[in-house]
C-alpha cells in the first residue's frame, strides 16, 4: 500500500490525507486537487476494514493533520440525486451491531464501541460552502443496500442520512486513534434501493468528485476549522 502525494514527499508537513477506495476515485481527487496541493491521496480498498487499516498505516508513516474519506456513494432519494455531492456532518456505522427479536441494535446499545463520528461543524461548513454539497449523515455499511425494504429501514433508523458508502467509518476510526478529525465527501453514483446496475452513473459521480476537490479551500483554511 502506498500513499501517493501530488507533490514532493519531502516538503513541509502534508496536512491533508484523502482516503478513497479505488484508483479511479484517487485519480479524480488528484485531478481536482491539481499539482502542488501537498495532499496525500490513498486508495485503501473497499470496505471499512480496508479503509481503517490503510488510513492507520498512512497516518503512522506520514505527517497529516486532517483526514477526508471520499469517493462515490449511494444517495437516498430525493435528497441526494445522482451526480450530487454530499458532505457528512456525522459519519455513522449503520450495520455495526446485532439483530435482536426487537430489531437491529447497534453496538452502543449492546454496551460497547461507537457508531458515530461527528465532523467538526466548521469543517462541514467549509467543505459544503466550497463544493455546494448537501449536508447530512453519511452511513457506512459493509453490505451495499439492494432493496427498498433495506433502504426504508436505514432511513427510518437514520432520518438525516443522505448517502451510504463503505469506508467513512473505518477512516474516521483510524483518524480518531491519531487524535485527528475526519470528514467525508461523497459524489452520488446510484440511488440507495433496489439493485439496478443500468442506472449507475459512475462517470458523472467521478466528475462531480473532481469538481468538488477543485473547489476546496486552501488547506490552512480547512485546518483552522478543526
Ligand atoms: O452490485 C451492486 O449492486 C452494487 C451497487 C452499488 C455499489 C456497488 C459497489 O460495489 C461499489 C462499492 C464502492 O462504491 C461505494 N458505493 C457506491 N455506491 C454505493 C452504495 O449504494 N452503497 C454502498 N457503497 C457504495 C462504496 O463506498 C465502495 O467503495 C455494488
Amino acid at each position: 500500500m502506498t500513499v501517493e502525494r501530488t507533490d514532493e514527499q519531502s516538503g513541509p508537513a502534508a496536512g491533508l490525507l484523502v482516503v478513497v477506495a479505488v484508483e479511479a476515485e484517487a485519480e479524480a481527487v488528484r485531478r481536482g486537487l491539481g499539482p502542488g496541493s501537498g495532499a496525500g491521496v490513498l486508495a485503501a480498498g473497499v470496505g471499512p476494514a480496508a479503509a481503517a487499516a490503510g488510513t492507520a498505516v498512512a497516518l503512522a508513516r506520514g505527517r497529516y493533520r486532517l483526514v477526508l474519506s471520499a469517493g462515490i456513494a449511494g444517495g437516498f432519494a430525493p435528497a441526494a440525486p445522482l451526480g450530487s455531492l454530499v458532505v457528512a456532518d456525522a459519519v455513522v456505522a449503520a450495520d455495526l451491531g446485532a439483530e435482536t427479536p426487537d430489531g437491529f441494535a447497534d453496538v452502543t446499545e449492546l454496551g460497547f464501541g461507537a457508531v458515530r463520528h461527528p465532523v467538526p461543524p466548521g469543517l462541514v461548513a467549509a467543505l459544503a460552502g466550497a463544493c455546494g454539497g448537501a449536508v447530512g449523515e453519511v452511513l457506512t455499511v459493509s453490505t451495499v443496500t439492494g432493496s427498498a425494504e433495506r433502504a426504508g429501514a436505514l432511513r427510518k433508523r437514520h432520518p438525516r442520512a443522505l448517502a451510504e458508502a463503505m469506508e467513512g467509518f473505518g477512516t474516521a476510526e483510524a483518524a480518531a486513534r491519531f487524535g485527528l478529525a475526519a470528514g467525508e465527501l461523497r459524489a452520488v453514483s446510484n440511488a440507495v434501493g433496489p439493485r439496478d446496475r443500468a442506472s449507475w452513473r459512475i462517470g458523472e459521480a467521478l466528475a462531480a468528485l473532481e469538481r468538488a476537490f477543485a473547489a476546496l479551500p486552501p488547506l490552512p483554511h480547512l485546518l483552522k476549522e478543526v
